[in-house]
This record gives structure tokens, sequence and C-alpha cells, in this order.
């Protein structure tokens, strides 16, 4: 059985009411959601770095890193992945190029 991004942001938000003390993913919960950001900004650095040194074995680590932290934010801030891939899905229907332009100058 293949493992989605979808069984780790159900494991994800399971964590969240555990009252396991051991759980790394409580902790960043308890932690509350600008630590958790901020935990994001530095995985998303760290892979940045890894794909800036062409390391590829680094940049599939902190990749995993960097999703999975993220998953725990938009957990946190009440977004869930479906609702992201959802945006994905309705920005096929134009370019990359047409879809920043619709978002207006200066962004
Ligand atoms: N995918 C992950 C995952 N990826 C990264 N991490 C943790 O993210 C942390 C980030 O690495 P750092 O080197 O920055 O960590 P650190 O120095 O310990 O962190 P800080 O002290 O700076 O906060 C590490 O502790 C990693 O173990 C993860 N922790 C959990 N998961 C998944 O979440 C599930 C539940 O985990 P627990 O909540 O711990 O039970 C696990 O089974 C995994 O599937």
């Amino acid at each position: 059985m293949t493992f989605t991004l979808d069984d780790l942001a159900a494991l994800i938000k399971s964590r969240r009411d555990d009252s396991a003390s051991n759980s790394y993913t409580k902790q960043l919960f308890e932690a509350g959601p600008p630590r958790i950001a901020k935990k994001f900004g530095e995985e998303a650095v760290e892979a940045v770095i890894a794909a800036m040194e062409g390391d590829k074995k680094a940049l599939t680590s902190e990749a995993a890193d960097v999703l999975y932290h993220l998953l725990v934010l938009l957990e946190a801030r009440g977004v869930s992945l479906d609702e992201v891939v959802a945006e994905l899905g309705r920005r096929t229907a134009q370019s990359g190029l047409a879809e920043k332009a619709s978002r207006g100058a200066g962004k």
C-alpha cells in the first residue's frame, strides 16, 4: 500500500488531540502556529541550500521535512490539504503566467 500525503495529513491531525507526550507533532501544536511557521521556514531554507548544492539525497530529506511541517502548519491554521489541492486544481485551467497576472501587479 502506498503512503500518501493524505495519510500523513490524517496522522498529523490525529496527533493534535493525542495525549501521548512523546509526539513531536503534538509538541509543535502546543508551541503554536508562529513556532510551526518558523520551523517550516527553516526547513524550506535547508531545502534551498540542498537544491543549490545539487545534493539530491539531502534535497529529498529536506523536502520531506518541508512537506511534513507545511502539513502541520495547515492543520494548525485550519486549512485542509484538500483545499490546497483544490486550489491547484483550479489553476490547471490557466497557465502559471496567466495565474500570476490575475493576482495583480506587484505580487
Ligand atoms: N514526517 C515526519 C517528520 N519529518 C520531520 N520530522 C521532525 O522534524 C524535526 C525537524 O528537524 P530539526 O533537525 O530541525 O529538529 P530539531 O532540532 O529536533 O527541532 P527543534 O529543536 O529546532 O524544534 C525532527 O525532530 C524530525 O524528527 C518529523 N516528525 C514526524 N513526522 C511524521 O509524523 C508522524 C508522527 O510523529 P510524532 O508526532 O513524533 O509521533 C511520524 O510517524 C512521521 O510520519
